[in-house]
C-alpha cells in the first residue's frame, strides 16, 4: 500500500541521508585540497574521490527512483524524492564521466594559474589575475596598459581553453539528456521551479535597461573627457577595458573618473582602510560582528582554523573566492585572495552570507541544505552589504568623517557609487548564461563561439573588445564562472532580490519609512536590529525545503522577484542622469555596427 510504501520510503532517506552527508564530506575534502594547493596529484586525487562518489549516487538514484514516489501522500516527502530523483553528471559512464570532469578541471586549473607578461617590465612574465592584472585594473588609467593587460589576460586564459569548453559541452549535453532534460541549459533551470522563469528575467531586464542605458551613456562622457573623443567616440560601444573591472561587470573602480561631485567627501573607503591599517583578519571580524549584531549565528571555531583568507605564497591556490559546506554540520570555510579594498570589503559580507546560510539549515536533511533557490544563496551577504556600504554605517566605523555632509550631492555621489556596481552588473550578468543557454541548446556552434559573445557583449552592456578578435579566441573562457562551470543567472537574480531583502529589513529594523524623507531606503542601516536578524534567519533557516515564493514571503511578503524596490531605491540617480545626459549632450545608446569580431 502507499502508506506502507511511505514508511519504508522515510527510512531509506534517513539512512540515505546519513551516507550522502559523508559521501559530501570526503567529496568537499577532496575539493578543498586541490582548490587551496593546485598540483596534479591533488587534481588526480579529487577526480578519483568524485568517480567514488558518482558510484554512490548512482546506486542511491537506482533506489530512490525504484520507489513510486509520485502517488506519496505526505508533501514533503514527495518533495524530497523530486529532488533526489534527479542524478546529474553522474548519470554518464565512468569513462565520459571522467572526460566531463577532466575538462572542467583542465579549464579551472589553466583559469588559476594564467600568468601575463608585464606592460611596463616585458621580462617580468609572473603576474597573476590576483592581485596582479586586477590591481591594474583598478587603478590604472592608461589605456595602453589597460588593453595589454586585457589581452593578455584573454589570451592566456579563455584562449587555452577552447578545445576544452567544446569537450564539455558535448559531454554536459549528453549528461543532461541522460537525466531527461533537452539540455544543459534546461537542466539548470530546474533550480527556480517555474516555467516562466526565463520569461521573468526578460521582464526585469527590460524594466532596468532604461536605467542601465542612462548610466551607460553618463560614464561614456566621462570616459571620453579623461580618454579623449578619438579613444572612446560618442554613439559608440565603451571599449571593454576601461571599466575598471576586466569583465566590465562592476564599474565601481572607476569612481573617480566619473563621480558626479568630485568635491565632496568620497564614498569609496579604500584610501581609508588602507591607512588604518585594516587587515584581512579584521575585515572578516567587522562581518561576523555585523551578523552577530542582527541576532545571527556566530561563525564556529573550525571556521577560522580551516578558512584561507589570503593568497599563499608558496603554492598556487583558485583565488577566485568561494564558501564551503563540509556537510558534517561542522566545517564551514571561506577561501578567498583578500586585499584591502572595499570591493573585497563587500565581497568579505558576500561570502559571509553563504556560511550564514549554511549554519542556519544545518539542521536540515542534506537534500534541503540548499538556498531557496541559488539566486537567493547570492543575495543573502550583499543585502547586508548594502547597510553596511552606507555613509551612516560607515561613519559609524570610522571609515567615514563624522562630519562630512549628507546632502543632496553627497546622496547622487553616494548612488551613483552603488549603480556602478549594481546597476552595471545586470546586461553582464544576464548574457553569462544567455550565452551559455545558447551554445548548450546548439543555436550556437563552436565555430561562432567568439563572436556571439561578442555580439551579445555589443547589444546587451554596450562595451566593444579593444583588440580585434576572431573564432582562434575563446574570451567566454577569461571569465571563472565559464572556465569553472559555475552558472550565473543565479546573480542576476541576486541582484534583484537583495534590494528586496534590504527593503524588508529596513522597514523591520525601522531605518526606512516611505513617508518619511528623512528615513529614505538608501540610507538604512540596520545594523545592531534583532528584529530584522530574525525574520531574516527564519528564512534562511527553510533551506530548499519549500518552493522559493514560500521562503520570500517569510521575509518580504513577496512571493516573486520584483524590481520596484531598487528601482525606488535609485529614484533620486535616474531622475539625475536624465537631466545630466540631456545637459552634457550624450546620446544614449550606440550604434550596432562594427561588431569588434571576424
Ligand atoms: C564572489 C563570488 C563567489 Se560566489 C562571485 O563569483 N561573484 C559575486 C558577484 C558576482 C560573482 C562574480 O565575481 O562574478
Ligand atoms: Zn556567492
Amino acid at each position: 500500500s502507499v502508506d506502507q510504501d511511505e514508511a519504508l520510503a522515510k527510512d531509506f532517506l534517513s539512512s540515505h541521508n546519513l551516507r550522502a552527508s559523508d559521501m559530501c564530506y570526503q567529496t568537499s575534502i577532496a575539493e578543498w585540497r586541490y582548490a587551496s594547493d593546485i598540483t596534479s596529484e591533488n587534481e588526480r586525487l579529487k577526480l578519483e574521490q568524485s568517480l567514488v562518489a558518482a558510484r554512490f549516487e548512482k546506486e542511491a538514484w537506482k533506489n530512490i527512483t525504484s520507489f513510486n514516489w509520485e502517488p506519496f501522500t505526505d508533501p514533503d516527502l514527495k518533495r524530497k524524492f523530486r529532488l533526489l530523483s534527479v542524478l546529474g553528471p553522474s548519470a554518464l559512464p565512468e569513462e565520459k564521466l571522467t572526460q566531463y570532469r577532466k575538462s572542467v578541471d583542465a579549464m579551472e586549473t589553466i583559469y588559476s594559474t594564467a600568468k601575463i607578461c608585464s606592460y611596463t617590465n616585458p621580462a617580468d612574465c609572473g603576474l597573476s589575475l590576483d592581485p596582479d592584472i586586477t590591481e591594474t585594473m583598478r587603478s590604472s588609467r592608461n589605456f595602453d596598459e589597460l588593453k595589454h593587460v586585457w589581452h593578455q589576460w584573454h589570451q592566456q586564459s579563455g584562449g587555452k581553453m577552447r578545445g576544452h569548453y567544446e569537450r564539455f559541452v558535448e559531454l554536459s549535453n549528453e549528461a543532461a539528456r541522460m537525466n531527461n532534460f533537452s539540455d544543459t541549459g534546461a537542466y539548470w533551470l530546474r533550480n527556480y521551479e517555474s516555467d516562466t522563469f526565463k520569461k521573468d528575467i526578460e521582464g526585469l531586464w527590460q524594466t532596468v535597461k532604461p536605467f542601465y542605458l542612462q548610466l551607460h551613456a553618463y560614464v561614456r562622457a566621462k570616459l571620453r573627457a579623461h580618454y579623449g573623443e578619438d579613444k572612446v567616440p560618442k554613439n559608440q560601444p565603451i571599449p571593454a577595458h576601461l571599466l575598471g573591472n576586466m569583465w566590465a561587470q562592476a564599474w565601481a573602480n572607476i569612481n573617480d573618473l566619473v563621480t558626479p561631485f568630485p568635491g565632496k567627501m568620497s564614498v569609496d573607503v579604500t584610501p581609508e582602510m588602507q591607512k588604518q591599517g585594516y587587515t584581512p583578519k579584521k575585515m572578516f571580524q567587522m562581518s561576523e560582528d555585523f551578523f552577530t549584531s542582527l541576532g545571527l549565528l556566530p561563525t564556529p571555531p573550525e571556521f577560522w582554523s580551516g578558512s584561507i583568507i589570503e593568497k599563499p605564497a608558496d603554492r598556487e591556490i583558485v583565488c577566485h573566492a568561494s564558501a564551503w559546506d563540509f556537510c558534517n554540520g561542522k566545517d564551514f570555510r571561506i577561501k578567498q585572495c583578500t586585499k584591502i579594498t572595499m570591493e573585497d570589503f563587500i565581497t568579505v559580507h558576500h561570502e559571509m552570507g553563504h556560511i550564514q546560510y549554511f549554519l542556519q539549515y544545518k539542521h536540515l536533511p542534506l537534500v534541503y541544505r540548499e538556498g531557496a533557490n541559488s539566486g537567493f544563496h547570492e543575495a543573502v551577504g550583499d543585502a547586508l552589504a548594502l547597510s553596511v556600504q552606507t555613509t551612516k554605517h560607515l561613519k559609524e566605523i570610522g571609515l567615514l568623517d563624522k562630519s562630512s555632509p549628507q546632502d543632496h550631492e553627497a546622496t547622487i555621489n553616494y548612488l551613483l557609487l552603488t549603480a556602478l556596481d549594481k546597476i552595471a552588473f545586470f546586461p553582464f550578468a544576464y548574457i553569462m548564461d544567455k550565452w551559455r543557454w545558447d551554445v548548450f541548446d546548439g543555436s550556437i556552434s563552436s565555430a561562432d563561439y567568439n563572436c556571439h559573445w561578442w555580439k551579445l557583449r555589443e547589444e546587451y552592456q554596450g562595451i566593444r573588445s579593444p583588440v580585434t578578435r576572431a573564432e582562434v579566441d575563446f574570451d567566454p573562457g577569461a571569465k571563472y564562472h565559464i572556465a569553472a562551470n559555475v552558472e550565473y543567472i543565479r546573480y542576476f537574480v541576486s541582484f534583484v532580490i537583495q534590494f528586496q531583502f534590504y527593503k524588508s529589513m529596513c522597514i523591520t529594523a525601522g531605518q526606512y519609512d516611505p513617508n518619511n524623507p528623512a528615513l529614505p531606503l538608501h540610507e538604512c542601516d540596520f545594523y545592531r536590529s534583532k528584529e530584522a536578524g530574525a525574520k531574516l534567519g527564519a528564512m534562511l533557516a527553510m533551506g530548499s525545503s519549500r518552493p522559493w515564493p514560500e521562503a520570500m514571503r517569510a521575509l518580504t511578503g513577496q512571493d516573486r522577484m520584483d524590481a520596484s524596490a531598487f528601482r525606488e531605491y535609485f529614484k533620486p540617480l535616474e531622475d539625475w542622469l536624465i537631466a545630466k545626459n540631456k545637459e552634457l549632450g550624450e546620446p544614449i545608446g550606440w550604434s550596432s555596427e562594427g561588431l569588434n569580431c571576424q
